[in-house]
């Protein structure tokens, strides 16, 4: 059975700057793999180069289920089940979650989501427009559900969120991945976080450390999430089972 994201030495650059060098990572079906590495190592363009964005430009191979994508633009990623929750959501006039959601023919799927992560009377306004940054970053773990997603890309789902709303990201995501895709996929994700919450909430396979936009480690990302608060973004000496 083919991966559903495989990315076989990506390099993603921004005009003539170079982010990210030789990236290689495989996220079977059922798998959560987590992305750590400090700010500005190239996290956050990896994650857009995948889902096609511009000014992102990549080279090496990124498939999805099998079919490589490395040259699609974003609509052809998202229908192919790709869909990106993003650090800093934009503010989208005339599109609300109501609006995203009967597009999307997920409008049974609204109140559920919208009450799982306290955003009642949020779903027809614009999409961020006045929206707190802690509803915002509720309100795009929303979005990307309604998307019904079979490969799920999450940049810092926690940053701005409450202590109070966290456990309920958590818990949105943890549902969203545990719950099988309409074809029967099992869900796969790649999640950024700095702070590690989301350990707490689903079952995470694999742990990525990057540094200057190599992934210089891969092993069990609750391991690895202990050595970093030790030690900081320093490469562990691998224990049994880890790649380097
Ligand atoms: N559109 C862009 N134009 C120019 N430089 C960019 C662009 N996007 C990213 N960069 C640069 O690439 C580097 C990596 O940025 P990126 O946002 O991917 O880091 P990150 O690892 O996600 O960091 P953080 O943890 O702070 O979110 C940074 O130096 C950033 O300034």
């Amino acid at each position: 059975m083919a991966n559903l994201l495989n990315l076989v030495d990506v390099d993603v650059d921004v005009d003539d700057t170079a982010i990210c060098r030789g990236v290689n990572l495989e996220v079977a079906q059922g798998e959560t793999h987590i992305l750590f590495g400090p700010n500005g190592c190239g996290k956050s363009s990896l994650l857009s180069a995948v889902m096609g964005l511009p000014p992102y430009r990549t080279s090496g191979t990124i498939e999805l289920n099998g079919e490589s994508i490395g040259d699609a633009p974003v609509d052809v990623r998202a229908r192919g089940g790709l869909a990106l929750a993003f650090q800093r959501p934009p503010s989208l006039r005339g599109v609300s979650l109501r609006g995203l959601a009967r597009a999307l023919d997920a409008l049974n799927e609204l109140d559920a989501a919208v009450a799982a992560l306290d955003l009642e009377g949020l779903a027809v306004r614009d999409l961020n427009a006045g929206f707190s940054g802690g509803e915002i970053k509720r309100s795009e773990i929303v979005k990307l559900a309604l998307q019904r997603p079979t490969m799920c890309l999450f940049d810092e789902p926690e940053s701005g969120v409450d202590l109070e709303h966290i456990a309920a990201v958590g818990a949105a995501i943890g549902d969203l991945l545990a719950t099988p895709a309409d074809d029967g996929t099992r869900r796969g994700a790649l999640i950024i976080t700095h702070t590690g919450f989301i350990l707490d909430y689903l079952r995470a396979d694999v742990g990525h450390l990057m540094l200057d936009g190599r992934i210089v480690y891969s092993g069990e990302p609750r391991e690895l999430f202990g050595h970093i608060q030790r030690h900081g973004y320093t490469v562990p000496s691998a224990p049994a089972g880890a790649s380097v």
